[in-house]
């Protein structure tokens, strides 16, 4: 796309979104923090974690959190946090894993956020997590099978998200372009009608 043309269409998205916020959804290693940070770069929208957020209220990391307080007040806290991040100035925002199968959550993204899920196959998903040992759900034995649970239960709600972008194995640049055009294809949808209709 020429550059003229890519500049239109990041302007009539960032016209569609009015006050609204993007808010990348998806399985851990499907690429919401690092292609969420480089979209908000593509769009000139501020960018934010939501497992950064929270490791900063608590003053710990997610390990940190899981192994003194467990689960259920790691969630409670991504739910708060997200809400308040919601309630500021348009971003794009990447949940973490979790976030997303809390209905309160998502009641609060469809209200002021167009929800983006990042879908990756699970070998790729794998392979992504592999380097990094910080998220507590795959510190298990059988990682693989934890992976695969999650994906027969999440992906069924991820579902739920206004817009699915492939998360394929590609240079993450791409797949931002991939995020943007079915973002731009959104909004020429849902745009409104510059004349009234006459028959
Ligand atoms: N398109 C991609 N190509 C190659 N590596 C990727 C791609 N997307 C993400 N990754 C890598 O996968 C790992 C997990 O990505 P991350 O953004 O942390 O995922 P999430 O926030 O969804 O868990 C990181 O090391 C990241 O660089
Ligand atoms: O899927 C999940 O429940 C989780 C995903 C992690 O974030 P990423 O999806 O960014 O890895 C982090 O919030 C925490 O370890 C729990
Ligand atoms: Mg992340």
């Amino acid at each position: 796309m020429a550059r003229k043309a890519r500049a239109k269409e990041i302007e009539d998205i960032r016209h569609w979104l009015g006050g609204r916020s993007i808010v990348l959804v998806g399985l851990m290693g499907a690429g919401k923090t690092t292609i969420g940070r480089r979209l908000a770069r593509r769009l000139g929208l501020a960018f934010t974690d939501a497992d950064t957020e929270i490791e900063l209220a608590a003053g710990k990391s997610i390990p940190e959190i899981f192994a003194d307080h467990g689960e259920a007040h790691f969630r409670e806290g991504e739910r708060k946090v997200i809400a308040r991040l919601l309630d500021g100035e348009p971003q794009v925002l990447a949940t973490g894993g979790g976030a997303y199968m809390n209905g309160q959550t998502r009641a609060v993204i469809a209200d002021k956020a167009v929800s983006v899920w990042l879908r990756a196959e699970k070998a790729l998903l794998m392979k992504r997590v592999r380097r990094r040992s910080n998220r507590p759900l795959l510190n298990t034995d059988d990682p693989d099978a934890v992976m695969a649970r999650l994906i027969e239960e999440r992906y069924p709600v991820y579902a739920e998200a206004d817009v699915t972008v492939d998360s394929r194995d590609a240079p993450h640049e791409a797949i931002v372009s991939d995020v943007v055009r079915a973002l731009g294809a959104r909004a020429r949808a849902n745009a409104p009608m510059k004349e009234p209709q006459h028959s």
